[in-house]
This record gives C-alpha cells, sequence and structure tokens, in this order.
C-alpha cells in the first residue's frame, strides 16, 4: 500500500489546502502528518513545541511519516521540515512525491501572520527565507515533480496535480 501522491514544500506552500482539494477530485482519502502528531501527542502543534521541544515534535514525526507512508493510499501531506531528516528522505525514494514550490513573497503573505507554526512566531519573513534556502535542495532531491504555487490559487494547482495524475495513468506512461 502506498499513497496516490505526497505532497512536500515549506510551510505555505499549500500542502494542506491543495491535497484535500486532489483528495477530493479524485474520491480518496486524505491525510497528514501533522494531524496525526497531534492525535498522538493529545495536543495541538504549538503546545508540542512549548511543552515537549522541536525534537520531540521531530521524533513523533519520524513515526507519523513512517507509519503513512506504510499503511495508507490515499493523498498524503507532510509538514513542511519532515524532509530534514534523512530517515525520512529515504522512506520517500519510490513514492510519487510532489513538491509545491512557493518563493518567499507568496509564502509570507499566505502565512506571515497565522498562528498555529510555532517556527514563524518570531520574524516570519525572515525565518521563511531561511527555511527556504535550507530546505529547497532537500525538496528538490525527494520530488518527483515540482508544481509552482506562486501567483495560483490551491484549486489551479490541484487542477494541475489532477491532470498530471491523470496523464500518469494512461496506457503508455
Ligand atoms: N495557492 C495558494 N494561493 C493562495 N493561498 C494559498 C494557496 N495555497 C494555500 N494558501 C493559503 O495559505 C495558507 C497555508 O496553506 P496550507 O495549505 O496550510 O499550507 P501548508 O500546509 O503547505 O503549510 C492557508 O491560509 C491557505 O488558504
Ligand atoms: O516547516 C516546519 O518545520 C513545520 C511545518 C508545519 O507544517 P506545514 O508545512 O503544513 O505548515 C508543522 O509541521 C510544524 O509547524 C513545523
Ligand atoms: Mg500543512
Amino acid at each position: 500500500m502506498a499513497p496516490v501522491c505526497v505532497l512536500v514544500g515549506v510551510m505555505g506552500a499549500g500542502k494542506t489546502s491543495t491535497g484535500l482539494l486532489v483528495a477530493k477530485g479524485l474520491g480518496v482519502d486524505f491525510r497528514d502528518t501533522d494531524s496525526d502528531i497531534e492525535a498522538t501527542a493529545g495536543k495541538p502543534i504549538p503546545e508540542i513545541f512549548v511543552d515537549d521541544g522541536e525534537e520531540h515534535f521531530r521524533t513523533l514525526e519520524r513515526a507519523a511519516v513512517a507509519t503513512a507512508l506504510a499503511s495508507f493510499d490515499g493523498v498524503l501531506a507532510l509538514g513542511g521540515g519532515a524532509i530534514l531528516a534523512e530517515e525520512n528522505r529515504a522512506a520517500l525514494a519510490g513514492h510519487r512525491v510532489v513538491y509545491l514550490s512557493v518563493e518567499l513573497s507568496d509564502a509570507v503573505k499566505r502565512v506571515g501572520l497565522g498562528t498555529g507554526r510555532p517556527l514563524l512566531a518570531i520574524n516570519p519573513r525572515a525565518t521563511l527565507k531561511h527555511l527556504l534556502d535550507q530546505r529547497r535542495p532537500l525538496y528538490a532531491e525527494v520530488a518527483t515533480w515540482t508544481v509552482v504555487t506562486d501567483g495560483r490559487t490551491p484549486e489551479q494547482v490541484a487542477d494541475e496535480i489532477l491532470a498530471e495524475l491523470a496523464g500518469d495513468r494512461q496506457p503508455g506512461r
């Protein structure tokens, strides 16, 4: 069993919102490792960071990623930092991994002022710039294809993914 596709990308790339639309379009289940982690911990992500620290969050995340990749066959969204762990990048090999790319200005517009992302609590623009610089090569490393999301709605991005998936399933491709 394997996910139809796995969405990766930085915070604000639209993994959760676009993933839900892709799953709906395909008529399959949607799963987000962030929700799995919250269910396991019994509390929201910001509280995990405050009470237990980022390292503990990453430990829960590695377990959530491994479980979902092995046992889920719908559309799977990962948290933006999941690709930091070598173990997770290795586990993604052989899966259809869609990198939702977004540049700094759109990412800041989308998540800069929101709550719920503890890493962005202080100076979201500078933090996002640093995370993008650090992580871009890692997203590219695990991706089997990249979809640019700047200036596009989640619906437009989801439609492109659905078209690509439909093409993938055609005989001879
Ligand atoms: N393509 C897009 N265009 C504009 N806003 C978007 C887009 N994708 C997501 N958003 C908005 O950005 C915010 C973060 O989206 P989300 O799906 O949670 O991103 P991620 O899971 O990648 O962090 C949400 O408010 C969402 O509505
Ligand atoms: O980039 C990160 O390190 C994180 C991204 C978040 O998920 P989204 O990318 O869905 O916002 C969430 O896993 C946590 O706040 C840490
Ligand atoms: Mg998300």
